[in-house]
């Protein structure tokens, strides 16, 4: 039995295919949501967490002015605490490749602090060398967030503001990430996320452009 039915998988899938984008609140079941909460506050304990990088082109100062998160990517094998996790997104991989014809194969998920001050400039998410993104999905993980704390997935649409999508707990944001540009506006709070990626082939090098 998975986590959700046909219908609401569907739902969902149907949003995203017609509007590139789909926003779905509460989406993991509670407790799978809490262990992740806690899992990320665990490792932010431990200060496992390393500034993130733009690609091979990048240097460290352009990246700064880019983006200014720090990560700690994922693995099933070692983290396996997360494995409902793993489980959901596989799900959704099924569905995705049922529903609409894609060939996904794989994923890579990081977790994402941005630290009050820091933003991700606008930008896309499949660009030369990662052009196997084919969906990103993202999971906020922020309790305490009010309007005005900023931090906001900004989505493009024909160079225009479309939506700000503000990082609430356990709201999920997935997006077409060939064509969909957005950007996360600079955070006034510490700003949690797992932040992935649905990929078409396996994964690995993501994890090595940064
Ligand atoms: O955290 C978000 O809302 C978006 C993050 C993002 O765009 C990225 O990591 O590529
Ligand atoms: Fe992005």
């Amino acid at each position: 039995m998975g986590a959700y039915t046909d219908d609401e998988w569907l739902a969902w899938i149907d949003q995203l295919s017609a509007e590139d984008y789909v926003v779905i609140d509460e989406f993991l079941p509670k407790d799978i949501y809490q262990t992740l909460r806690s899992f990320f506050l665990e490792h932010l304990k431990q200060d496992d967490f390393s500034k993130a990088g733009i690609g091979a082109a990048g240097n460290r100062q352009i990246a700064a002015s880019i983006r200014g998160d720090y990560i700690y990517w994922l693995t099933k094998e070692r983290d396996v605490t997360l494995l409902p996790v793993f489980q959901l997104l596989e799900e959704l991989i099924q569905k995705l490749n049922r529903y609409c014809f894609l060939s996904l194969s794989g994923y890579e998920f990081h977790l994402a602090h941005y630290p009050s001050g820091t933003f991700y400039r606008r930008h896309l998410d499949q660009f030369r060398e990662r052009n196997n993104r084919m969906i990103s999905i993202i999971i906020y993980l922020n309790e305490l967030w009010n309007e005005g704390d900023g931090g906001e997935l900004i989505v493009y649409r024909d160079n225009e503001v479309h939506e700000k999508i503000q990082p609430l707990a356990n709201r999920c944001a997935m997006f077409r990430s060939d064509c969909v540009e957005h950007e996360v506006s600079e955070t006034r709070i510490s700003r949690y996320s797992l932040t992935g990626w649905l990929l078409y082939q396996p994964p690995g090098l993501g994890q090595i452009l940064g």
